[in-house]
């Protein structure tokens, strides 16, 4: 197992006491060891079609911040890959750290990166409406994208311009013509395996797909991130870092690598 260093002391308080659901057998996030990962010939490219038109507003949860897509026909939607139908892009959000040191949910041979984006699609094939999807079995698929300090990224910075005016929990504001591909590393390569949502309802419907190469952006972007708030307007203040959830057993799975 990774050596669990302070990265867990300040954890919200969602994830104080780490909730193992009764009998989960697929949870996530979790270490991706990558000589244990098997490559699968068969895994095709994972096809990415994103109308930037679909894109609706951001706002903060309370738990991260959110850019929502309108999902009522297929406008916006990932196949291939492992994947055996069209699944809908329905949100993106992020998971970061208090400081540069920690903040994605996977790690790759125990390695952290300070962020990680998750691009969350429904299966619009089997399901007909997202919400079915996220409680059934192959319902939704999330590519997760590693976030490493390094140069300025231009897309990134329309997202992050944007931040300060949902600073508090329940804030919203429109957001459109946003591509979220330009956030996607030109790498096709990537992992998939059999996992779950990282906060609750922590239901076990997800196939995630985990790029191999992260995407940089630069301190100033990420420290944007930490100047939103866990808490609402008038309530005592509270940074939005560390929303994370600690990593999870393997159990019984196999990750497959889309690359020799
Ligand atoms: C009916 O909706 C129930 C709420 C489920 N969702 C809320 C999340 N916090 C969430 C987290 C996700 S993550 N971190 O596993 O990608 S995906 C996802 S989600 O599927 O968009
Ligand atoms: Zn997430």
């Amino acid at each position: 197992t990774c050596s669990h260093k302070n990265r867990y002391a300040s954890l919200h308080p969602l994830w104080q006491s780490p909730i193992t659901i009764p009998g989960g057998s697929r949870q996530s996030p979790i270490n991706i060891q990558w000589r244990d990962s098997v490559y699968d010939p068969h895994l095709k490219p994972l096809e990415i079609r994103y109308d930037p038109a679909s894109c609706l507003h951001m706002w903060n949860n309370g738990y991260c911040f959110l850019v929502e897509f309108e999902d009522s026909t297929d406008k916006s939607f990932i196949t291939g890959g492992p994947l055996e139908n069209n699944y809908r892009l329905k949100q993106f959000h992020f998971h970061w750290g208090a400081i540069n040191d920690w903040g994605s949910e996977h790690t790759v041979d125990c390695k952290v990166f300070p962020a990680e984006l998750h691009l969350v699609h429904w299966n619009s094939c089997k399901y007909s409406s997202f919400e079915e999807a996220v409680m059934e079995d192959n319902g939704l698929a999330v590519i997760g994208v590693f976030l490493k300090i390094g140069a300025f990224h231009s897309g990134l910075q329309e997202l992050v311009e944007v931040l300060p005016s949902i600073k508090h929990k329940d804030m919203l504001v429109e957001f459109d013509e946003f591509d979220p591909s330009c956030l996607l590393p030109s790498c096709p390569d990537y992992w998939t395996y059999a996992g779950s949502l990282t906060t609750p309802p922590l239901t076990e419907s997800v196939t995630w797909i985990i790029k191999k190469k992260p995407v940089e952006v630069d301190e100033d972007q990420l420290e944007m991130f930490r100047m939103l708030l866990f808490t609402s307007l008038g309530e005592e203040e509270k940074k939005m870092v560390d929303n994370f959830r600690p990593l999870q057993p393997l159990m019984d799975r196999m990750v497959r690598s889309s690359f020799p």
